[in-house]
C-alpha cells in the first residue's frame, strides 16, 4: 500500500498568519513509518518527496504514484534512501543492495520500481532529475565527515555528507545527516536560509518522550514546531531550519533546488533573529 499526502507551497505572508495546528498541517509530516506501508509526502517546494517504507520482514514495492503521472516513480526523478532501522535490502534496476543502519543509497533516474525488504526502516527522499546517473550505495565510511560547533555553545555535532559533490554526483539532490554530541542540543545555529533550495529535516534516534523544538519561518518572523521521533519538517526556501532537542537526536537533511553547493547558505546570527 502506498499512501501519498500532498502539500502545497505556502507564501511567507500566509505562513506568518498561521496558528500552531496550521503550521503543523503544512510543514510537519507525522506517521511516515508504519509496518507494511510506504507513506510519502509530496511537497510543491521543488516537487520534493519525503517518506518512509517499513517492510517489517515482507516486501514493499514503490513502482508508481498517481501524483507524478509518469509510468514509473523514477522515470524523471532521482532518489536518496537512508536506512534508520536494522539491516534491510533495496532492489532496483536488477541490482540489490544490503543496507546497514546509517547507509545511504542513491538511485538514479530511470532505475525503475524499487523493492524494500528485511528489517530496515527506510527514509525516502526524491526530487526531479534531468539525466540518468549511476545508482550507488554510500556507506558511513564513504561519507565526508565534518565536526562543527562547540560544547560551550551547546551545538557540538558531526555532519556527514553522503549525496554531495565531494562524494558522488547527483542532479539536484544533496543529502546527509547530523548527529549531536552528548549534552549538545542545538542544530544549525547560527541559522541560515538558502532561497535557491528547499530542505527537509527528518529527526530520528530520539527517545519516544523526547522532543526537538524546531525553528522555522523568515529570520525576523520565526515560529516553532515541537517535533517527535521520526517526524520531518519541510523547510520552505524562505525559512530558517534549526532546532534544540531535549535529548539526543540525529537529523537527516535533504535538499533540492538550483544548485548542489552545500556551502551556499545565507547565515543569520542569533542577534538578528526575531
Ligand atoms: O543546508 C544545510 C543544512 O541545513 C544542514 O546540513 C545543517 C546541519 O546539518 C547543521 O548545521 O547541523
Ligand atoms: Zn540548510
Amino acid at each position: 500500500m502506498i499512501h501519498v499526502d500532498t502539500r502545497q507551497a505556502v507564501h511567507p505572508d500566509h505562513a506568518r498568519t498561521m496558528d500552531t495546528a496550521a503550521l503543523r498541517a503544512h510543514f510537519l509530516t507525522q506517521g511516515m513509518f508504519r509496518d507494511g506501508e510506504i507513506r510519502l509526502t509530496y511537497t510543491h517546494y521543488d516537487r520534493f518527496i519525503v517518506g518512509g517504507a517499513v517492510p517489517a520482514g515482507g516486501h514493499l514495492v514503490l513502482d508508481k504514484i498517481a501524483e507524478t503521472r509518469t509510468a514509473s516513480f523514477l522515470e524523471r526523478r532521482e532518489m536518496g534512501i537512508v536506512n534508520i532501522g536494522d539491516t534491510g535490502r533495496v532492489q532496483a534496476a536488477g541490482q540489490d543492495w544490503d543496507m546497514a543502519y546509517g547507509d545511504v543509497l542513491y538511485l538514479g533516474m530511470g532505475a525503475g520500481p524499487v523493492t524494500f525488504s528485511g528489517a530496515g526502516r527506510f527514509y525516502i527522499t526524491s526530487c526531479p532529475a534531468h539525466r540518468a546517473l549511476p545508482s550507488r550505495l554510500v556507506t558511513v565510511a564513504d561519507a565526508k565527515e565534518m565536526k562543527t560547533g562547540a560544547t560551550e555553545t551547546s551545538n557540538k555535532r558531526t555532519i556527514r555528507q553522503f549525496i554531495h559533490p565531494l562524494v558522488m554526483e547527483s542532479c539536484q539532490l544533496v543529502l546527509g545527516y547530523t548527529t549531536l554530541e552528548d549534552g549538545s542540543v542545538w542544530n544549525t545555529m547560527p541559522a541560515h536560509v538558502h532561497d535557491r533550495r528547499m530542505e527537509a529535516y527528518l529527526y530520528h534516534g530520539m527517545q519516544p518522550q523526547s522532543r526537538v523544538l524546531h525553528l522555522m519561518g523568515e529570520p525576523q518572523e520565526t515560529r516553532h514546531i515541537f517535533v517527535a521521533n521520526e517526524q520531518a519538517v519541510l523547510s520552505p526556501p524562505w525559512s530558517i531550519h534549526s532546532g534544540a532537542g531535549i535529548g539526543g537526536y540525529t537529523f537527516i537533511w535533504a535538499m533540492a533546488g538550483d544548485n548542489v553547493d552545500y556551502t551556499d547558505m545565507d547565515f543569520v546570527q542569533p542577534e538578528d533573529l526575531r
